[in-house]
């Protein structure tokens, strides 16, 4: 779940990109990467890291030119290294780079008709060098000397007929300007906001409204599933709608999750839906347990602490904060390989004992998906002297894998697959576990936002909206992707040589 800015402004952008890129740092842990542009010129900083990390002043002060595009990396395709950091960049047409957010389903056919019919090569197994190829391929075959909005626009008409899955993403077109597009359900997200400077308007696209707040622009809304934007580089806004059948299907674990609680995500406040979540959690465990005996209410920091307040505030039972978290530990469930995830659980959070002595606590989680959190949690809430321990989740249970840009992809690892409720709650030594319901979830959503058609729920009901996702494919990413695959190609990267980094600089 990649964060994306792009900008296009009247100074160098590289100082405001990067201080976007530090507020969408949630959507991404592994990686960080800045691209802009001057006279002809492109200018760039990617690594694997923390944006801090990535970006020395020396660095930022050759990020020069009025326009770029910056990328933060949660890996759900391809490996993880410096060379599969984002933007990608191809010197052919013109000059472009480009940042994605989301996991496209037929990248493998796309990589293969890249080779054979279109003559192009990639040098990483990223889905997203496939979607930047795409985009290229598509306006080389325009054949403009300077390409202008009508071009850009019919080019990524042809991308929304070639790629499936789910994709948001920022491209930076050498000194024409950037070009922002979603996917034809919008199941990534993607805003747009202006700011007024004595020297005119400046233009900022990114994943979540909390960067474009924080950088002083005025949301003028979000991208449109199947649109494109395009703000060329004197800073005029073209926008059209480029898909042929689009629908607002949004993924609802942006909701749960992802996103911060101050964003606002096609017109949906993350804020609002998260005490939604918690308001219609309370009136199930009244409904099923009327005579319950919670003493207090304890959300696991930091992101079910909305849920968990409203939760406790529909009970009208006391909610106190009985762990601490170490702000220096990032989110656990973005690391990479399980026994980081298992080792970070712990350094992140500990309990305040007089919370839990001797009481029935009701723990509450915005999600429980490999219950690496769970599991430990509630041990630590024993070990500090509670009678019962309830958990209760905002979200329903995590069942099947994600294929659109969140790294769950194998069925296997998740703990809810192919476990009913009560099994669930005894793997994790629960005395009750109470999960919200799917129906209840989508409105807490919806309610936001009457508008929207759909949203994506592939995680909590298997049902994927592209229409393209059968057993062979999840199989296949299952092989690739689970946690053993995954550590064991990180090993051989090791011994053997990452993938070069075409147009990485050296430090
Ligand atoms: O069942 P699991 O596999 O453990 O995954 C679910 C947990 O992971 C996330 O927390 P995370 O630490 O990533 O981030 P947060 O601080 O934003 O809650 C999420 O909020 C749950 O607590
Ligand atoms: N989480 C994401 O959006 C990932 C983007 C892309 N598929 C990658 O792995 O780099
Ligand atoms: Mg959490």
């Amino acid at each position: 779940m990649c964060g994306l800015v792009g900008m296009v402004g009247k100074g160098d952008v590289g100082p405001d990109i990067y201080d976007a890129l530090t507020v969408l740092q949630h959507r991404g842990q592994d990686a960080a990467g800045i691209m802009t542009c001057r006279g002809g010129r492109f200018n760039q900083r990617k690594s694997e890291g923390l944006v801090r990390d990535v970006f020395r002043q020396d660095h930022m002060a050759r990020l020069k030119g009025p326009i770029g595009i910056g990328h933060v990396r949660y890996p759900t395709a391809g490996s993880s290294g410096p060379a599969l950091a984002q933007p990608f960049y191809v010197n052919s047409p013109y000059g472009i780079a480009l940042a994605h957010n989301g996991n496209l389903t037929n990248s493998e056919q796309l990589a293969r008709e890249l080779f054979q019919d279109d003559l192009r090569h990639l040098n990483t197994d990223s889905d997203s060098e496939v979607l930047l190829n795409v985009f290229a391929h598509e306006m080389q075959t325009l054949g403009k000397l300077s390409p202008g909005p009508d071009d850009i626009f019919q080019a990524i008409t042809a991308v929304h007929r070639r790629c499936r899955g789910g994709y948001a993403a920022v491209a930076l077109l050498v000194d024409y300007g950037v070009v922002g597009f979603r996917d034809p359900f919008g199941i990534r997200p993607l805003v747009i906001g202006v700011r007024d400077t004595a020297a005119g308007e400046e233009h900022m696209l990114a994943s979540e409204s909390v960067a474009l707040d924080v950088l002083g622009f005025r949301l003028l809304g979000d991208v449109a599933p199947g649109e494109a934007v395009f703000i060329d580089s004197k800073g005029a806004l073209h926008r059209r709608q480029c898909a042929s059948n689009p629908q607002l299907c949004p993924c609802i674990f942006e909701h749960v999750y992802f996103a911060r609680p101050d964003s606002l995500m096609d017109g949906i406040s993350v804020y609002k839906t998260r005490m939604r979540q918690g308001e219609t959690l309370a009136r199930k465990i009244l409904r099923e347990r009327p005579q319950h005996d919670i003493d207090v209410v304890i959300a696991i920091p930091d992101t079910s602490r909305i849920a968990g307040q409203s939760l406790a505030s529909a009970l009208d039972i006391k909610f106190r904060e009985g762990f601490m978290k170490n702000r220096y530990i990032g989110r656990t469930f973005i690391m990479p390989g399980q026994s980081q995830r298992k080792r970070s659980v712990r350094q992140k959070l500990n309990a305040v004992p007089l919370e839990f002595e001797g009481k029935n606590v009701m723990l509450v989680d915005d999600s429980i998906v490999r219950g690496t959190t769970c599991r430990q949690i509630i041990q630590m809430a024993r070990d500090a002297g509670a009678r019962k321990v309830y958990f209760a989740s905002a979200a329903p249970p995590v069942r099947y894998p994600n294929v659109y840009g969140i790294d769950m992809p194998s069925a296997e690892e998740l703990i809810a697959h192919g476990r009913t409720v009560e099994e669930v709650c005894e793997l994790i030594g629960a005395d009750w576990l109470i999960y919200q319901d799917l129906e209840d979830l989508i409105e807490c959503s919806r309610e936001g936002n009457k508008e929207a058609e759909g949203f994506d729920c592939s995680v909590f009901n298997g049902e994927y909206l592209t229409g393209d996702v059968d057993r062979a494919y999840l199989d296949r990413i299952e092989a690739l992707r689970n946690d053993d695959a995954q550590s064991l190609s990180r090993t051989t990267m090791l011994a053997e040589g990452a993938v070069v980094g075409l147009h990485n600089d050296a430090s």
